[in-house]
């Protein structure tokens, strides 16, 4: 039965004029991506091979990747829902349920419109505060590392954790979870997800829940899942208790509140939105910012050309370690290039997966994406097009300081949020962080990598980015002042 399922759906097959591998029957190109892990790199090869528009099949799906701007626009603007694909997010989905990164049509709409105030930039400034006291206690850990170097994803993944759920709640997150070990089990959790985020998504049969739920990565998975409920609920329960007792108005906590949580439906979207939000900020923020401080490891001219401006900044008296102003972060034009570079060049989210639901017609016309397909937009590759960044392997900050050459780039060019409606909700809130986490540890430590480049290019094909051995980092203190 399964065999003639299988054969029907390869006879009947999506099919499109775009270069790819050649197909093997049924299996399609998942033959490729059998070896774990799969790397980006695998992506990167079929692109040099088959150029700006290729395609592949993981069994019967096609999937048609694209590259360029003109065909980055032609699919993510349009003025039909976005829908991103199910088959690639359906292990998401085992985790955070209907939140918005799954959702779409009218439930999108309605849920987006409610949590965008809160991540608008006009809202920042009320989180500042928070960013600039766990960014303190992470300064701490990493001190206490003594200068040794070590992989810092866990301890990276666990401050953004804590920034986005602190911030966004209005509360401590240690009321949620006071213990620091299970705080740091949690956050690790969401580095092994993206393992089994890899391992189901060219495995077509994993699909099918049964087989998904047997396998050693279903009970991985199931762990994650557990953790993630059991946090959530707790983290509601503490909202609650909290928004009463202190008053907190901030969009986020009374759109929690004012959905009638008695409810058990209202109470299941509120809690698939807190993990969304949770997952979303979690692993990108920790990547972006540890892809940040390795590569000042790696080119210290640009760590100490953003030491010079935080020197003229801060000053050097006194009060040299004071908390980050928003005025402070507008005056540090060189971390701002950084930011912008690291996200350029180590593209945390390296492909947005839309299934479209009319033919598209790509590469001025050459190629169709026919309806129904799956078309990815493989950001990365985007971003490392030397028609669009000369010399685009180099980590180069000054293309965004001000006359720089990406300062009048080319739309839908430099895309590391997306575009679109389904644009990250979380931008601005992500930039400040980063903004103001950089500007806090590079006033007191000299960051050393002991990752090398091609570390940092070995880099696992999941739903974001990460280097396969890790952020090998040290920090040493800078000034006698900052121990
Ligand atoms: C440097 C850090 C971050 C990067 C690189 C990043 C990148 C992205 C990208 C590329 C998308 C769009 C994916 C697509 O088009 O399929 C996205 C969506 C999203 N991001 Fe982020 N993100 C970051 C941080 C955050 C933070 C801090 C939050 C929340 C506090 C957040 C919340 C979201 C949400 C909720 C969506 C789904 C939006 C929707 O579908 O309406 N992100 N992110």
């Amino acid at each position: 039965c399964a065999l003639a399922v299988a054969s029907w759906l390869w006879a009947t097959r999506l099919q499109t004029a775009a270069p790819g591998p050649p197909t093997w029957p049924l299996l399609g190109n998942v033959q490729h991506f059998l070896k774990q892990p799969v790397l980006l790199e695998h992506a990167a090869d079929l692109y040099k091979q088959y150029g700006d528009v290729f395609r592949f099949y993981v069994g019967p799906k096609l999937v048609v990747v694209v590259t360029k701007p003109e065909d980055v626009k032609r699919v993510l603007v349009t003025t039909k829902w976005q829908e991103r694909d199910p088959y690639f997010l359906g292990t998401l989905r085992k985790v955070t349920g209907n939140g918005l990164l799954i959702n779409s049509g009218e439930v999108w709409q309605r849920h987006r419109k409610a949590l965008e105030p809160t991540f608008h930039y006009t809202a920042l400034h009320r989180y500042l505060d928070t960013f600039n006291k766990e960014v303190c206690l992470l300064s701490e850990r990493l001190a206490a590392m003594g200068g040794q170097e070590s992989d810092v994803l866990p301890l990276m993944c666990l401050s953004s954790l804590r920034i986005t759920m602190c911030a966004l709640g209005g509360m401590e997150y240690d009321v949620v979870e006071p213990d620091q070990y299970q705080q740091q089990q949690l956050a690790s959790e969401f580095i092994g997800f993206l393992k089994v985020f890899q391992a189901t998504m060219f495995r077509p049969w994993k699909a099918i829940n049964s087989l998904m739920w047997m396998s050693e990565d279903g009970r991985k998975l199931k762990k994650i899942i557990g953790m993630a409920k059991d946090v959530t609920n707790r983290y509601l329960a503490a909202l609650r208790v909290y928004n009463t007792k202190l008053e907190i108005t901030s969009h986020f906590s009374s759109l929690l509140l004012e959905e009638k949580p008695e409810m058990q439906e209202m109470d299941d979207k509120i809690s698939d939105e807190v993990v969304t939000v949770a997952v979303t900020a979690t692993e990108t923020m920790a990547g972006a910012l540890a892809y940040a401080l390795s590569a000042l490891g790696l080119y210290p001219e640009w760590q100490v050309k953003a030491q010079q401006q935080l020197d003229e900044v801060f000053g050097e008296g006194g009060d040299f370690l004071r908390p980050a102003t928003l005025e402070d972060i507008g005056k540090l034009t060189v971390i701002d290039a950084i930011v912008k570079e690291t996200l350029r060049l180590f593209t945390v989210v390296p492909f947005l997966p839309r299934i479209i639901d009319e033919d598209i017609p790509l590469a001025g016309g050459r190629y169709v994406a026919p309806r129904g397909c799956c078309v990815a937009v493989a950001s990365f590759l985007t971003h490392r097009d030397p028609d669009l960044y000369p010399e685009p392997d180099k980590f180069d900050p000054g293309r965004f300081l001000p006359g720089g050459s990406a300062t009048s780039r080319k739309p839908f060019s430099y895309i590391p949020f997306g575009a679109g409606s389904r644009v990250c909700l979380g931008s601005s809130f992500a930039t400040l962080e980063m903004k103001v986490t950089l500007a806090t540890l590079l006033r007191q430590f000299t960051v050393v990598s002991g990752s090398t480049r091609k570390d940092l290019e070995h880099t696992l094909f999941s739903i974001t980015a990460h280097p396969l051995k890790g952020f090998r980092l040290s920090f040493r203190a800078r000034k006698e002042q900052s121990l």
